[in-house]
């Protein structure tokens, strides 16, 4: 069973119907879903559901936690922290790292709540630019720091595996917050740090 945290119970609760679904696409696209290696496909993608789409419905105030009052005005950077999305054009996967830095004004948060804020942004029908800005908006919201900084590089399924068939192209976006966006050497210092 899935933590509340990272399930979706809309998916638990409507999950005989999103099964029917589920069967029924396999049966338009030629397959027979009672066959033995399909009968239980429906169920498992409606568990991959709720567990791949368990970022709604999240309070992220929440998520972010107790935060803690601490002097320490200067750079915080998590960086590497993996995340799988689906696209919402396609919904097909991509995934990739996140780099999250910020500047506290007297207020941190926990290290592992980063972490937990990139699976509910991340765990939904997204586009990389959105994942990008809500993570720093919500930074910037519940932690009030000097700045942010975040940076998110993707490899979309639907650009390698379809489509333009580019495989290994990498997409990177950032979003800058107060005073990352006035000062180019902590920019690039973020840049370094994440890079090394
Ligand atoms: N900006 C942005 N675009 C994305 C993201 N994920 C997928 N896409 C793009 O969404 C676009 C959808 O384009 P459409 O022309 O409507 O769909 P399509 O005919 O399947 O396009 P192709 O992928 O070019 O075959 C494609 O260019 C995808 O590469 C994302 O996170 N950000
Ligand atoms: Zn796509």
């Amino acid at each position: 069973m899935l933590s509340r945290e990272v399930r979706n119970d809309r998916v638990a609760e409507n999950r005989e119907e999103i099964e029917g679904h589920v069967r029924e696409i396999l049966r338009l696209i030629g397959e027979d879903p009672a066959r033995e290696g399909l009968r239980d496909t429906p169920a498992r993608v409606t568990r991959m559901y709720e567990e791949i789409f368990g970022g709604y419905d999240k309070d992220y105030a929440e998520i972010l936690g107790v935060t803690f009052d601490e002097q320490h005005e200067e750079l915080v950077i998590v960086k590497d922290i993996v995340y799988y999305s689906q696209c919402e054009h396609h919904m097909a996967p991509f995934f990739g790292k996140i780099h999250i830095g910020y500047i506290p004004s007297g207020k941190i948060a926990g290290l592992s709540k980063f972490a937990r804020l990139v699976d509910v942004v991340t765990r939904r029908l997204q586009v990389q630019e959105r994942i990008t800005s809500e993570i720093a908006n919500i930074m910037e919201e519940v932690l009030q720091p000097h700045g942010v900084m975040v940076v998110v590089e993707g490899e979309h399924l639907c650009m390698c595996a379809r489509g333009v068939k580019k495989y290994g192209s990498k997409t990177i976006t950032s979003g800058v917050r107060g005073s990352f966006r006035k000062d180019a050497a902590l920019r690039s210092e973020f840049l370094s740090l994440i890079n090394r």
